[in-house]
């Protein structure tokens, strides 16, 4: 398991030729890609672009149609006990906090101790108490959900996350109904913990701006694969028109907000920006939209 002889060689995540299917809908296709151990990784993308679905395929939830999925070296198991074990070494901060609103914080730092580990109580709660103290919120451990702001909830769900000490962190939407205070606490505290707790992570968001300055590699998912690999400053200096349009947030630009709409203009120009980097972008006319929602 991860936590066991890390060879520390190996990516943390590497995914090679895979294909994520939803029932019959072909959501990602020919999909390669490395998370090196220690990095935090941005996935990127219009909405329905398939971020969560990729995340799906890391986690197990969803097995590949095609290709695939390494965790730390190893394929990600299709049997119910493997996966169990596969995924105490992977923290999911999920969209929303999913914090049970009738036990305190520390309790619901406690569940994931409780749920798959024997040690004593006593234990247990020097650990809570830890886990919390690492988010900045030791003293709220007696609060109940609804005392909370939602970046302290965040914060709480984080240290539940954390709880088994996972070696790979996944982060889904993290910033989802924050304001700009509590995204930047979340996401200095995300770039602290990978750092002080050397561990991998991986985050999909919509934020572009506030999840560039942390990460140190992106992913950006659209027309059902991955058209753009590298660093932020790669992906600030692109000419690529969709990245641009996706980095600008906007509905209008050579990517038809609205494929069913697109005027032969925004066809010719997204056949060019197929055509000027066919490797890394497989649009088509009837490509998924870019939409506002990318800020
Ligand atoms: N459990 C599911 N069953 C069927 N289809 C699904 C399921 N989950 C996602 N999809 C579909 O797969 C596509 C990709 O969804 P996904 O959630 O991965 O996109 P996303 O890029 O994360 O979007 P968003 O940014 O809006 O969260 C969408 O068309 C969605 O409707």
């Amino acid at each position: 398991m991860p936590h066991t002889a890390p060879d520390t060689n190996v990516p943390a995540v590497r995914l090679s030729g895979v294909r994520l299917d939803r029932g019959v809908r072909t959501i990602l296709s020919g999909i390669d890609l490395e998370v090196p151990r220690g990095s935090i990784t941005a996935i990127l993308g219009p909405s329905g672009s398939g971020k969560s679905t990729l995340l799906a395929a890391i986690t197990g939830e969803l097995a590949p149609a095609a290709g695939t999925v390494e965790v730390f070296g190893r394929p990600v198991p299709r049997h119910h006990r493997e996966l169990l074990e596969l995924r105490k070494g992977i923290g999911v901060l999920l969209q929303g906090n999913g914090l049970l609103t009738d036990l305190t914080a520390g309790e619901n730092v406690a569940l994931p101790l409780r749920t798959h580990t024997k040690l004593p109580a006593p234990v247990i709660e020097q650990l809570v108490l830890m886990k919390l103290h690492a988010v900045g919120l030791r003293t709220a451990v007696d609060l109940y959900p609804r005392e909370l702001s939602g970046g302290m909830a965040r914060r709480v769900a984080l240290a539940r996350a954390l709880a088994l000490d996972p070696p790979l962190m996944l982060y889904d939407e993290p910033l989802t109904g924050l304001d700009p205070i509590a995204s930047g606490v979340i996401m200095s505290l995300i770039a602290r913990l990978n750092a002080t707790l050397g561990l991998t992570s991986i985050i999909v968001s919509h934020h572009v701006r506030e999840t560039l300055p942390i990460v140190d590699q992106v992913l950006v998912t659209a027309n059902r694969g991955i058209v753009f690999a590298g660093t932020p400053a790669e992906l600030e200096a692109s000419e690529d028109p969709l990245l641009r349009q996706f980095l600008r947030g906007e509905p209008d630009g050579p990517i038809a907000f609205d494929p069913a709409s697109a005027q032969p203009s925004a066809r010719d120009a997204l056949a060019r920006a197929a055509d000027a980097a066919p490797t890394r972008l497989a649009a088509t006319p009837a490509a998924p939209r870019i939409d506002a929602e990318a800020r």
